[in-house]
């Protein structure tokens, strides 16, 4: 794990490197990167990295480099909301008890034995079912079982003869397409090179009609009977997937008590909520690779999951956090025609029913959202309505983006600077070391400031003790009078909350816009952001990981969005 060097850090902005003449603390501190703004910050309008066009593709293939994970889940702010989908979750038994519960029953069906001899299938290139092979191969399956797969390849195996045709392309299932984000910004482009890049995406389009479908990897594996399938599935619908698959499944008049073995696969392109649960023959058929990421599956796997406990909960076949949002980062407006309610539903005529014949336009708002532990780089776009589905809480995290989005007006900006001279007077009549005040006076002004800091209430309820509150007045007393300071304490007694509290009052009180740069030891870092965005509403971001993260974390984050549209043009939003 990358550890950077040590640094000391004043704990003031805007000091003079003089010495600590109070003298009352003092220690040095470890630190690395970490960067947080005020809600607001420069209008970019920067060209976009060309690597943008390989947005999610980092999470690409099954082989994943170790060291970026760790990096990343160092990095990351541990966030454990219990957004549950109900995908993933609800409406599915631990693939481990299952897979116990299956075992017991009389050794009949082993989805583990099942697992390897599908890997031995996949080597071989066959194309059978599984069920077929474990048939085969398992005399304590009985008659009955084996005149169903006997009748497999003649009626169990769907009759349709699926050809490319009848698939279903993701981006061909919905007239309203996600975006994966192409977002070029052509402030400094000639008009040629956007009209090329706009000619680009329209040969994109139509090359997708011949592409076959790619996935990153297969997460996990299960066998149930087809109706436990059906129940499982039914809940799993978003934009791209239907009743639990990237394709829409003709009606099955097979034996509903017949075991499937099924894959959850994670999708390139597309983030973890459209994670769908396919058949081997389907993959094989349709997806470009799949044998290959399938042995690579069942080389990695245990017990049919891929991740380990510590990358999950229980029954979870993946990290949640991985469909919790941390941050959303742009609303995707469409033209709607909003009706007026409090509801999202109403107002943005969003369409939950699947059955519905305008399902596919009921789609609500699009959201482009960074993740939980993941980078900015696999950030996505979601519509509002596969948000709802899977039970992602998002309302929060909307407000907090509303919060920052909009800049100030003119006239807002004068009072808010007419606010600050005056809250400055304040302040510098309590800490000014000019100010000609007896020393009495200055006691009970600081003491005064102190009482209301311990009583202010913060963000979630959160309160300041006794000897916080005269820590955070000190270092407002060093900020007023431009002197460096560290301030240092016992392990645990809440530097960290100063610290934050500290920030918060120079940025609400005194109106300084930042940006405010915390440098924090990599192990920290989501203690650090988990403290500054518990305690406080400022704009929090993480400023860590590959370039073509730090720099889609500014550009996302670092300006106001209901303004960005005059500086910069949208020149191209290309599609899967
Ligand atoms: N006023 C408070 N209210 C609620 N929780 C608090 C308060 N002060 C500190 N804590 C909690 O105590 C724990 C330790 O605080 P924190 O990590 O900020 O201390 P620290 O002095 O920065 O520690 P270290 O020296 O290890 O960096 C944290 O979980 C923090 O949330």
């Amino acid at each position: 794990m990358a550890r950077s060097s040590r640094r000391i850090a004043a704990a003031t902005d805007n000091a003079d490197d003089e010495g600590d003449s109070s003298g009352r603390r003092s220690t040095r501190s470890r630190q690395q990167t970490v960067f947080f703004s005020e809600d607001k910050g420069k209008d970019n309008a920067d060209e976009d990295d060309n690597n943008h066009n390989n947005e999610n593709d980092s999470d690409d293939d099954e082989e994943e480099t170790p060291s970026s994970d760790e990096e990343q889940s160092a990095a990351a702010p541990v966030r454990r909301k219990s957004s549950r989908s109900t995908a993933f979750r609800g409406g599915m038994k631990d693939p481990s008890n299952s897979i116990a519960d299956l075992l017991k029953n009389d050794g009949q069906y082993s989805p583990v034995v099942q697992a390897k001899k599908s890997r031995g299938r996949a080597a071989k290139h066959k194309k059978r079912s599984s069920l077929e092979a474990s048939v085969d191969s398992d005399d304590d399956f009985d008659d009955d079982n084996d005149d169903d797969d006997d009748d497999d390849s003649s009626a169990d195996v769907p009759k349709k003869k699926k050809s490319k045709a009848t698939v279903k392309s993701p981006a061909k299932r919905h007239s309203k397409r996600r975006m994966t984000k192409k977002l070029e910004f052509a402030e400094s482009e000639s008009s040629e090179e956007s009209e090329s890049e706009l000619d680009d995406d329209d040969e994109d389009e139509e090359e997708e009609e011949g592409e076959e479908m790619k996935f990153n990897k297969i997460i996990a594996a299960q066998s149930m009977t087809l109706a436990e399938w059906e129940n499982t599935c039914s809940t799993m619908n978003t934009t791209e997937i239907t009743n639990g698959s990237r394709w829409i499944q003709e009606k099955s008049d097979r034996d509903p008590s017949k075991y499937e073995e099924r894959f959850l696969v994670k999708w390139e392109g597309l983030s973890f909520l459209h994670c769908s649960w396919e058949t081997e023959k389907d993959l094989i058929e349709f997806c470009e690779q799949a044998k290959t990421k399938m042995s690579t599956f069942f080389r990695k796997a245990e017990n049919g999951l891929l991740y380990d406990a510590d990358e999950r909960l229980d029954g979870d076949y993946f990290d949640p956090s991985w469909i919790t949002i941390e941050r959303i980062m742009e609303i995707v407006d469409d033209d709607f025609e909003e009706v007026d309610s409090d509801d999202p539903i109403e107002k943005y005529n969003i369409i939950l029913d699947v059955n519905h014949p305008d399902f596919e336009e009921g789609t609500g708002r699009q959201f482009h959202v960074k993740w939980v532990h993941k980078t900015y780089s696999e950030s996505s776009f979601e519509f509002e309505r596969d948000l709802i589905l899977n039970d992602v809480e998002y309302l929060d995290d909307l407000a907090a983006y509303e919060r920052r989005s909009v800049k100030p007006s003119k006239s807002e900006m004068q009072k808010l600077e007419k606010k600050t001279e005056k809250e400055k007077k304040v302040l510098y009549t309590i800490f000014g070391e000019n100010y000609t005040m007896s020393d009495e006076q200055k006691e009970e002004g600081v003491q005064k400031y102190q009482k209301i800091l311990e009583d202010h209430v913060f963000k979630n309820g959160g309160q300041l003790r006794d000897y916080q509150a005269e820590g955070v007045s000190w270092l407002m007393a060093n900020h007023v009078n431009k002197r460096s300071s560290i301030l240092a304490d016992e392990m645990g007694l809440g530097k960290t909350i100063q610290t934050a509290t500290y920030v918060n009052q120079i940025s609400k009180q005194l109106h300084t816009r930042g940006p405010f740069l915390i440098i924090a030891p990599l192990s920290t870092i989501p203690h650090w952001y988990r403290e500054f965005t518990g305690w406080t509403d400022l704009n929090t971001i993480v400023y860590h990981g590959s370039a073509n993260d730090r720099e889609r974390a500014v550009r996302t984050n670092l300006h106001f969005q209901k303004i960005a549209s005059r500086h910069r043009t949208w020149v191209s939003v290309r599609g899967i």
